[in-house]
């Protein structure tokens, strides 16, 4: 990826911010920036507490969008699983009734101020909605200690786990965690998120064996291709999966799906649902449990409907500058 120089990127620069329908992540609403290059525009988006050198690399996923493109697709649907925020049982049908055709659900656990007896509601509510023959896999974002997720695990198992994702916050724990299950006879596969995305070498969880399946992000990795890399080194299945990005980011995020050799797994690139506007009017979202691999539109008036207040515009440059000289 060639970094382009910074008033360049400037140059077309838009900010906008976009109100969920449901808190995720603690966020009730998603500001994003931005670039625009001869490929079209680039998501610029990472999490409002990120420090440049860790959103630096959202930057270069952004350029590589505008300036480079992607790889060619070797499909031209990706599967794609519902997500379901950290809501009451209630209104796990709601939610889940966004999501057209998914058949896997990705359920938010763990979270911080509830019980595990709140874990477990959701997840029965979406067992029942969805149906015995439908995958339910777990995403705890590294909440539990190693004894809070055996636990919450084998008593989590009797639904059906497909996997749980990032039980434990350290490659350690992960590890320890896995050799744990197979001691209790817990069968469940253990994914790894943040331990890829997040660490400075994603290798690591393979070498400390603590991970069955890597969760694989375009934005945190620094673009397509250098996802494409390291999904294409990891020896475990990889699913594909967003950062809360609109339909330009997740854009990137079909690229990379329909880049992979393999895509053994329903991927999360369904959050476009999440959110309750977007910058174009047809969104990328999935239909009949799909998404097909296709280019969005963006909607100048969108961008001006949903612009961020200026001085958010003012904090964006100047991040976008910071995470530049990191990268040059
Ligand atoms: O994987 C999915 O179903 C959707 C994406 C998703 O869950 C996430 C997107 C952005 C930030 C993260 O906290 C979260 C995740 O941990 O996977
Ligand atoms: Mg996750």
């Amino acid at each position: 990826m060639t970094v382009r120089p910074l008033d360049e990127l400037l140059e077309e620069l838009r900010v906008v911010r976009l109100p969920l329908r449901t808190r995720f992540r603690g966020v009730q609403e998603r500001e994003i920036a931005y670039v625009r290059g001869p490929f079209g525009w680039g998501e610029f988006a990472p999490f409002l507490e990120y420090e440049p050198s860790e959103a630096a690399r959202w930057l270069s996923a952004a350029i590589e969008a505008a300036y480079e493109g992607w790889p060619s697709p070797v499909r031209d649907h990706v599967p794609v699983n519902a997500t379901v925020p950290a809501v009451k049982a209630a209104e796990v049908p709601e939610v889940l009734s966004r999501y057209d055709g998914c058949r896997t659900a990705k359920v938010k656990v763990a979270e911080r101020g509830q019980a595990l007896q709140d874990d477990l509601d959701r997840v029965a509510a979406v067992r029942d909605v969805m149906g015995a023959d439908a995958r339910v896999r777990v995403d705890a974002n590294g909440g539990w200690d190693v004894d809070q997720a055996v636990d919450a695990i084998a008593r989590l198992a009797p639904y059906g786990l497909e996997y749980a994702e990032q039980p434990c916050a350290t490659v350690e724990d992960l590890a320890a965690l896995r050799k744990a299950l197979a001691r209790n006879g817990v069968d469940v596969l253990v994914a790894a998120d943040e331990s890829i995305r997040k660490a400075e070498d994603p290798m690591r969880v393979v070498r400390l064996d603590a991970a069955d399946v890597a969760v694989v992000k375009v934005a945190p990795l620094g673009g397509v291709r250098a996802a494409l890399d390291i999904a294409t080194q990891l020896p475990v299945p990889v699913v594909v999966s967003s950062a809360l990005d609109s339909s330009v980011g997740m854009a990137a995020g079909v690229a990379l799906a329909a880049a992979l050799p393999d895509l053994p797994f329903a991927c999360g690139l369904g959050t476009v649902e999440l959110l309750a506007a977007d910058v174009t009017d047809d969104s990328l979202v999935p239909r009949s449990g799909e998404i097909g691999v296709r280019p969005v539109v963006v909607d100048d008036l969108l961008l001006d409907r949903w612009a961020a207040p200026r001085e958010r515009w003012e904090h964006w440059m100047r991040r976008i500058a910071a995470c530049h000289a990191e990268l040059v």
